[in-house]
């Protein structure tokens, strides 16, 4: 399993080792103990699929507050995506900064989105499917997003975000201006 670190404090790229052979490829995608020996003990307790049939589909910037907080694991596990996470821990000295990923079943990465980040998508392939693990249960009642299209956070979809495939609930989510984070930088 390889590890990166990213311009993010606490977020990583993790990339599996893949076994193939002619049948295909093998890949542990979560090993606990793996994990635990690289430092990241994460007791994950809900695994999430989501399938967007569309490219230039859009889900995000989404996360759960506290006392529900989620740290994720996401990979793609068909198809590709860019896969964004913001800081938005206040206080924090990368608050709004951005990084993409791709995440594709053919490149194997995963990305942890530690607690305190928004966490969005866009798809580059049709039929993209995420599968995601996550620390804490859902809890509706602390769901929350901010607008995918904030220019004040100015990620870079590829496309114009106004020509993406969104839910009405993503199109009509604050702006950072319109919003507090519930989330403070613990250093
Ligand atoms: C997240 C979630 C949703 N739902 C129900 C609620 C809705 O009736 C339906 C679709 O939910 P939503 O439109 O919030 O799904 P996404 O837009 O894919 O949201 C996810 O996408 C971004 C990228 C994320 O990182 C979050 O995990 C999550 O917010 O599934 C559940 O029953 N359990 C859940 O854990």
């Amino acid at each position: 399993m390889d590890i990166e670190q990213t311009k993010l404090e606490g977020v990583l790229v993790i990339t599996p080792k893949r076994f193939s052979d002619a049948r295909g490829s093998f890949s542990e995608v979560w090993n606990r103990q793996t994990m635990r020996e690289a430092g990241l003990d994460f007791d994950f307790v809900q695994d999430n699929q989501s399938i967007s049939t569309k490219v230039g589909t859009i889900r995000g910037l989404h996360y759960q507050a506290p006392p529900h907080a989620q740290d994720k694991l996401v990979r793609a596990g068909r198809g590709r995506v860019l896969d964004v996470v913001v800081d938005v821990r206040r206080g924090s000295p990368g608050y709004m900064n951005w990084i993409g990923v791709e995440l594709s079943e053919e490149n194997g990465r995963q990305l942890f989105v530690p607690k305190g980040f928004l966490h969005g998508f866009i798809t580059r392939e049709p039929d993209s499917m995420l599968l995601y693990k996550t620390t804490d249960v859902y809890a509706p009642e602390c769901d929350g997003s901010v607008h995918f299209a904030d220019p004040e956070i100015g990620i870079d979809w590829g496309i114009d975000p106004a020509a993406a495939v969104v839910s009405d609930k993503d199109a009509k989510a604050p702006t950072l201006k319109e919003w507090t984070s519930p989330f403070e930088y613990e250093g």
